[in-house]
């Protein structure tokens, strides 16, 4: 089977993680001092969360860390059975390592129901001797209060444009691919500082061929390049409906995009068109607007019709 990149590149140490800087220095010193609280990461998908856990198992417990770490996906069973039966069974056997306990990394822990976060705490104290739990969550506001106080809380953040760039840059090189530069702003564009999506793409891109430009990342995701989207709106506010009528329906017969597509693409735009603000604020609410009935199953055509007409009029006054 084909490389998955996103595998095949993930930091094997903290010091191969890209940005998150404090964070890894903190982590850093749990492994000088061989001991750490329970952690809870909280923060967006693809910044990291799951590779630092990985690094720091990896450094503090050395070639054998698989025996001392243990992974688990909250969002696949919900409810308390999950902490009652997996977590405690693992929590309670002995630490196999000479650094005294062992981890247990649990994914989308914000999934579970507040009573099974409620055991989940009352699990976390009573094995707190021999194991460390790290919740990993999008929300820290989802985790109960009680744990959120017994942990020592990580805020990851989405990547900056730069260091997505110089690690996309990194895995093009080592896999013998070139990327032109419009390449990578298109994929720090889509991606939106999730790493994981960003790597996604960039293997999309390389499959299809060896040089990766523009074009290549755009057909690559199905999307719609950004300047054409741009164009779209430009043309309506400046009056010209028809013609930014024609232009948007060529897009979506030719890419073949959803009205939802769409939307999030010229959502992303919008900010960065060349008006005042408070027109910014007046189509970014339509746009809000019109996107939620194409969600709650309103004819696409005749709204994304009618988002045009507004730009158009909105242009003109
Ligand atoms: N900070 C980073 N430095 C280098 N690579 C990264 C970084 N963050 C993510 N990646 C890459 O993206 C992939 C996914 O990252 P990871 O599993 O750590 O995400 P996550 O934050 O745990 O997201 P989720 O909440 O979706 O589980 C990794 O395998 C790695 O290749």
């Amino acid at each position: 089977m084909e490389d998955v990149w996103v595998e095949k590149y993930r930091p094997k140490s903290l010091d191969e993680v890209v940005g998150q800087d404090e964070i890894v220095d903190r982590l850093k010193s749990y492994v000088k001092a061989k001991t750490m609280p329970h952690l809870l990461f909280a923060g967006p998908a693809g910044t990291g969360k799951t590779t630092c856990a990985i690094a720091l198992a990896r450094e503090l417990f050395g070639e054998n860390w698989r025996a001392s770490f243990h992974e688990l996906n909250a969002s696949d069973e919900r409810g308390i059975g999950i902490v009652r039966t997996k977590i405690k069974e693992y929590a309670r056997t002995a630490a196999p390592n000479d650094v005294g306990f062992k981890i247990i990394f649990l994914d989308e822990a914000d999934a579970l129901t507040p009573d099974a976060q409620a055991a989940l705490r009352r699990t976390m104290e009573m094995y707190s001797r021999t194991c460390r739990f790290i919740l990993s969550c999008n929300y820290s506001s989802k985790i109960i209060e009680p744990i959120q106080s017994r942990c020592a809380v990580f805020r990851f953040t989405p990547l900056k444009s730069e260091d997505i760039k110089k690690r996309l840059k990194y895995i093009a090189d080592s896999e013998g691919k070139k990327i032109t530069e419009d390449a990578l702003n298109a994929i720090v564009y889509i991606s939106g500082g999730d790493m994981r999506k960003a790597i996604n793409i960039l293997q999309m891109s390389a499959a299809i061929s060896d040089t990766i430009d523009e074009g290549v990342v755009y057909k690559a995701t199905g999307l719609a390049k950004r300047e054409d989207v741009e164009d779209v709106l430009k043309k309506a506010l400046a009056g010209d409906f028809i013609e930014a009528r024609n232009k948007l329906n060529k897009l979506l017969v030719e890419l073949g995009l959803s009205g939802e597509d769409v939307i999030k693409q010229i959502h992303r735009v919008i900010y960065d068109l060349p008006i005042d603000d408070r027109l910014k604020v007046e189509l970014l609410d339509k746009t809000g607007e019109i996107e939620f009935r194409i969600v709650e199953g309103a004819n696409e055509r005749i709204q994304l019709d009618a988002l045009l007409a507004y730009f158009t009029l909105a242009g003109s006054k």
